[in-house]
């Protein structure tokens, strides 16, 4: 039996609870808010769902208990207002490292033994004080990170030169946030090195955008939802099916030595694996810095 719990029934969790619900990825979600009125209200609009839906799924809520056998934990708590306002995901960098731990506490107590998939911002910065929290191994305790901003660099990239993302390889790496960037020397389209196919010009207007997009979608809506959703989905299923999925996920980096978006394998065990990339010295440089960035705020706030 697949069994997932959400703690945080926002907008982000609430998109990524109607995605594994509709589409038979979940056969038992328990939703937690601290928002009594909200997690009641998608627990029964989810349930209104079942007479039409495809597959059966049974629904608890607010039941820390249940996390137990539970094989996933995703968490989307916070106060998406926060960092809006900001125009910066560290906005909600207080409120979120002590959620953090009063989360990371409740889920050791529960005796959950699975995976965590964190999605709340800072991620880096949550992803591992849940870690510390919990106490659990690094790798069964990871962040969206930068898949997601790898994704908006995909899709800028393939408006550009008229082709399908998925057609985009390569990363964005560093912390979700504003020292991220696009490591140029890893991308190709087609094949072909997409160093040579922008100006630097280009490059770096590409590697802004793809932070920016987020709070485009925000300034609009007032929050993401869609994309985090799809990203952190995909990883729920990598998880369960063992995908051994080749990412850019936030995780523990010994040579950085913090949480940071960089290349793993996500399988069952959730990150089993870092690859080495071989960068340019100026990308292990603002590496480093986006590293030094996160590390600071751990160390402060954990
Ligand atoms: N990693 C990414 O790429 C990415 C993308 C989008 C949003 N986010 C982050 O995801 C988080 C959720 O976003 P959102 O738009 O759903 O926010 P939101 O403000 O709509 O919802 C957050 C929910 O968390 C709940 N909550 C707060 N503290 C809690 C606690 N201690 N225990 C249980 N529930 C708690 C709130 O009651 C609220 O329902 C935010 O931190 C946001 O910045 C990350």
């Amino acid at each position: 039996m697949r069994k997932i719990g959400i703690i945080g029934m926002g907008h982000v969790g609430a998109t990524v609870a109607y995605t594994l619900f509709t589409h038979g990825i979940a056969d038992e979600l328990v939703l937690i808010d601290k928002d009594e009125d909200k997690v009641t209200a998608e627990y029964n609009d989810l349930h209104d769902t079942l007479a039409r839906n495809n597959t059966f799924v049974n629904v608890r809520m607010q039941d820390w208990d249940a996390l137990k056998d539970a094989d996933i934990i995703v968490t989307a708590f916070g106060d998406i207002a926060a960092s809006v306002k900001t125009g910066d995901r560290f906005g909600e960098v207080k409120l979120n490292a002590a959620n953090a731990k009063e989360v990371g506490k409740k889920i050791k107590d529960s005796g959950f033994k699975g995976i965590i998939i964190n999605i709340s911002n800072p991620c880096d910065v949550v992803s591992q004080i849940l870690q510390k929290t919990t106490g659990f191994k690094e790798n069964r305790v990871f962040g969206t990170g930068t898949f997601l901003d790898t994704a908006r660099m995909q899709r800028i990239v393939g408006e550009k030169l008229n082709q399908d993302p998925r057609n985009v390889e390569g990363f964005v790496l560093g912390e979700h946030g504003s020292s991220q960037f696009t490591a140029w020397s890893t991308v190709r389209v087609n094949n072909k090195i997409a160093l040579q196919l922008f100006s630097e010009d280009e490059q770096e207007k590409i590697s802004e955008q793809s932070n920016k997009n987020a709070f485009l979608v925000a300034k609009g809506k007032g929050y993401t939802s869609y994309a985090i959703a799809t990203c952190a989905v995909r990883l729920v299923e990598a998880v369960f099916s063992d995908a051994r999925l080749y990412c850019p996920v936030s995780t523990y980096n010994p040579e950085f030595k913090t949480y940071i978006g960089y290349p793993a394998i996500v399988g069952r065990d959730g990150v089993e694996e870092l690859i080495p990339l071989k960068l340019t010295e100026e990308e292990r440089n603002k590496l480093a810095t986006s590293a030094d960035k996160i590390k600071e705020n751990v160390d402060k706030l954990s």
